[in-house]
């Protein structure tokens, strides 16, 4: 039987490229782009199609930051697949980035200047609202509506003879200090995007705890530096390819100046290839390329403790128990 691998936020930049080579690496995988506008959705299966003409490709339409899609494409996702080898939880946002200049200037003149550059650590800040389920929208989109996704497909994920393989796109911009599990949504400060990226982090190792002896693994994943929607929403994107030489020269001092999609998806297409015994849940592992261009992936340890995983995992349980009962109070409302 073919295996099936679901792709969130599948439209564009890292997860249209990551489709892409996934029908490179088996064209008899059944792929199913998750997103959340179909127009988008439409035209990169049929850009996927003419490059794999007899390939079977699915679409879902989910919005992760919305409680009720997630349901309903959880239902959809169920109904459509009796198996579920991957599952790429890549969707992901960044509300109206902002450029510390001070701290950029500051920075790149000190030692810690690499540091910086790979993981813009004190130097993008952002905004954050709050979602029609009452959750702060950068939360729930990047973590939180993949939680929920996870919980309710777990027939489908959690089959011994059939194991499965939960692959996050997390960041190096994942910070243990900009996380807090009094406000794991991140409501009181502005860098929601590191918050939400460290709790991704914390959440995969968790899943591994309590999930590996049911078959279900989970791994994370930091794409690199890549030229995406994402981050022409922090520079425009004429000033990225002015500054295309400047990264070419950076990637003599760092690995992680991957740049292209293609190149981003690097360890989630070698996730795929991989046996899931032999993978290491305190482990993230990292796109990277060479300055000659050659892609591979590192791994590199995680800084987070298991103790705070699972006091997190069970906040998570229990805000996922008090949204699902306000959902269906409304529900019966209507
Ligand atoms: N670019 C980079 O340098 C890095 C990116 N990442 C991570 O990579 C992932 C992919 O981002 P990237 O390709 O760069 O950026 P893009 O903006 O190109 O892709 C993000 C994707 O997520 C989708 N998405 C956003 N919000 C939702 C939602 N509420 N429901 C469903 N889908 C949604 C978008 O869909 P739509 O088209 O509808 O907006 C889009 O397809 C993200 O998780 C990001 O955090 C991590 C490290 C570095
Ligand atoms: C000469 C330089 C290329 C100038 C670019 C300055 C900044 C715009 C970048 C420096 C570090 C970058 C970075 C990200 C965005 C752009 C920078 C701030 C991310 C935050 C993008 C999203 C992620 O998830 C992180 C892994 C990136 C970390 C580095």
């Amino acid at each position: 039987m073919e295996r099936v691998a679901v792709v969130t936020g599948a439209s564009s930049g890292i997860g249209a490229a990551l489709c892409r080579r996934l029908l490179q690496e088996d064209a008899g995988i059944r792929l199913c782009l998750a997103c959340r506008n179909m127009e988008k959705a439409v035209a990169t299966r049929a850009r996927l199609l003419v490059t794999f003409p007899n390939t079977q490709i699915f679409l879902i339409q989910v919005d992760v930051g919305s409680m009720e899609s997630v349901l309903r494409a959880a239902k959809e996702i169920k109904q459509r697949f009796q198996r579920l080898d991957y599952l790429y939880l890549n969707a992901g946002i960044m509300l109206n980035p902002h450029i510390d200049c001070k701290a950029f200037f500051r920075g790149l003149f000190s030692r810690r200047a690499v540091h910086m550059l790979t993981t813009a650590e004190g130097l993008v800040t952002q905004e954050d609202r709050v979602t029609a389920d009452g959750l702060q929208e950068v939360f729930q989109t990047n973590l939180f509506g993949h939680f929920v996704l996870i919980q309710q497909l777990e027939p489908l994920l959690s089959q011994l003879e059939n194991p499965s393989h939960l692959i996050w796109t997390s960041s190096s911009n994942a910070r243990r200090s900009n996380f807090s599990l009094v406000d794991f949504q991140h409501s009181q400060g502005k860098e929601s995007y590191s918050s939400s990226k460290y709790a991704t982090d914390l959440t995969s190792v968790v899943l591994n705890k309590h999930f590996n002896k049911q078959g279900l693994y989970s791994s994370v994943v930091c794409p690199g530096v890549v030229m995406t929607n994402m981050t022409y929403g922090i520079l425009p994107s004429f000033v990225w390819k002015l500054l295309i030489p400047i990264m070419w020269l950076i990637r003599f001092f760092t690995s992680t100046y991957t740049m292209t999609p293609y190149n981003g998806a690097e360890a989630l297409v070698w996730l795929f290839r991989q046996k899931l015994e032999s993978l290491d849940p305190l482990v993230k592992y990292h796109s990277c390329i060479s300055p000659w261009g050659k892609n591979y992936v590192e791994p590199r340890k995680m800084d987070l403790d298991e103790e705070t995983a699972e006091i997190f995992y069970q906040n998570l349980l229990e805000l996922e128990r008090q949204v699902l009962m306000r959902l269906e109070g409304q529900q019966n409302i209507k």
